[in-house]
């Protein structure tokens, strides 16, 4: 767990009109943490020799040929992105695990790059990243609506997680059960602002405003939320939810209409570099051919199988009467040829049909129930359709 960070008024939702001293009610305009409202709340640095700037490092935009790919450098994402890419045959090569950057031997005009999450995201909008593996919580925080980052795939199925509004099981909230309730409760006052605590402000404030409540004060931290309001320092939290174990360990509860975002990991990409810079396009189809046919045949199993029968006609009819066997296209019905008294006969068919993994047991049951036998089940790594449709919406998207 990461440790809160100080002080937790960082983007405290205090209106432009007023010094943030007065009473406030929200009006939703957040001050992010190096925002000039917070900056001009410390004190004035002292004049000292040397001029240090503090200004982000600032992209040269055309500098290089190279594509980068930005990765989560570490958390949870960070384990399964590596291992979904090695599925795909796109194994990362991380020379030292200390160093920041890798590659993938397979596709050579390709650098990988580590990167805190939001980082990614802050980076392919600089440009300094053309590609990023990122939830899609951290996109739609960070990217905050605008169109510089285009995602490329939405469901990479790992990640899978909802930013979610919760509140104590007890107390004032005892009753409280719908985002209409809270909106409705009398609590809440210019004076008295119901206090939410979150590490999404900008997702945060956009989904309290637009669900009515009027009288919010919106606080920033970025680790171990559920215990806010235990420790009488919020009286609500908006993050993510998973199993939901840790709402319930900290007696915190969802409340209807209170998920704000459903996530997952998803490849996104810089608009501006899918446009502009050489190779981004190629590589960026080859990842997206690679992720779909992957999570595609993931989902699936190969199933051999040996029937005997008189045609190939005739045991495709048997098959066909099953419910849990009907393959991609349909089943592919081979003759299997065998030396009969010096003569080569066909007594046995070979089976070939994809199979749904859930529907793996019953298909060899009912298999076996039309004679089948010698059953083989192979895992496949990848199902390539003819098209992609998320690369034609990717094309039209980007009007190409
Ligand atoms: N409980 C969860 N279950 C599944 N996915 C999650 C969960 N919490 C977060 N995620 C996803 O994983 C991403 C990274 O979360 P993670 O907790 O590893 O990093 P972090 O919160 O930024 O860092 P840290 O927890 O180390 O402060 C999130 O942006 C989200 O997409
Ligand atoms: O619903 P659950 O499965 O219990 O998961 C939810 C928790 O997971 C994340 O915390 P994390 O473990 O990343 O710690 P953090 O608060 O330090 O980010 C998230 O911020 C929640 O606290
Ligand atoms: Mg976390």
């Amino acid at each position: 767990m990461s440790s809160m960070s100080a002080p937790p008024l960082e983007f405290a939702a205090f209106p432009v009109s007023q010094p943030p001293s007065q009473p406030y009610t929200i009006r939703l305009c957040l001050r992010l943490r190096s925002s000039p409202v917070v900056r001009a709340r410390s004190p004035a640095p002292r004049a000292t020799a040397t001029a240090v700037s503090t200004r982000p490092a600032v992209s040269l935009y055309g500098d290089r040929d190279v594509v980068r790919l930005g990765l989560p450098s570490k958390g949870r994402m960070a384990e399964q992105t590596l291992s979904l890419l090695k599925s795909c045959q796109l194994a990362v090569r991380q020379l030292n695990p200390r160093q920041y950057t890798a590659d993938i031997p397979l596709i050579p005009n390709l650098e990988v790059w580590f990167q805190r999450p939001k980082d990614i995201v802050r980076k392919l909008q600089s440009g300094d990243l053309d590609l990023g593996i990122v939830g899609f919580d951290i996109v739609s925080e960070y990217a905050q609506d605008n169109d510089d980052l285009v995602v490329v795939h939405d469901a990479l199925d790992f990640g899978h997680c909802r930013l979610s509004l919760a509140v104590p099981k007890q107390g004032v909230f005892e009753n409280v059960n719908s985002m209409e309730d809270l909106a409705k409760m009398p609590e809440w006052t210019e004076e008295r602002p119901l206090r939410v605590v979150t590490g999404f402000g900008y997702l945060g404030a956009k989904f309290l405003k637009e669900k009515g409540l009027k009288h919010v004060l919106l606080l920033s931290a970025d680790g171990a939320l559920e215990s806010f309001p235990p420790m009488g320092m919020a009286d609500a939290i908006v993050d993510l939810v998973s199993s939901g174990t840790t709402l319930r360990e900290n007696n915190l509860k969802e409340i209807e209409g209170s998920v704000v975002l459903e996530s997952q990991a998803t490849l996104v990409a810089s608009r501006k570099s899918l446009h502009k810079r050489k190779g981004v396009l190629d590589i960026t189809h080859e990842l997206l051919e690679r992720l779909e046919a992957h999570l595609r045949a993931s989902a699936e199993l190969m199933v051999t199988a040996n029937m005997r029968g008189n045609s190939a006609e005739e045991v495709a009819e048997r098959v066909l009467s099953l419910t849990s066997i009907c393959g991609l296209q349909g089943p592919t019905i081979s003759p299997v040829y065998c030396r009969h008294n010096d003569k080569v006969a066909v007594e046995y068919y070979a089976l070939n049909v994809v199979v749904p993994q859930k529907l793996l047991y019953k298909s060899i049951q009912e298999l076996r129930s039309i004679g089948g036998s010698g059953v083989l089940v192979t895992k496949l790594t990848y199902i390539f359709d003819e098209e992609t449709p998320r690369w034609r919406n990717l094309l039209s998207g980007l009007g190409l």
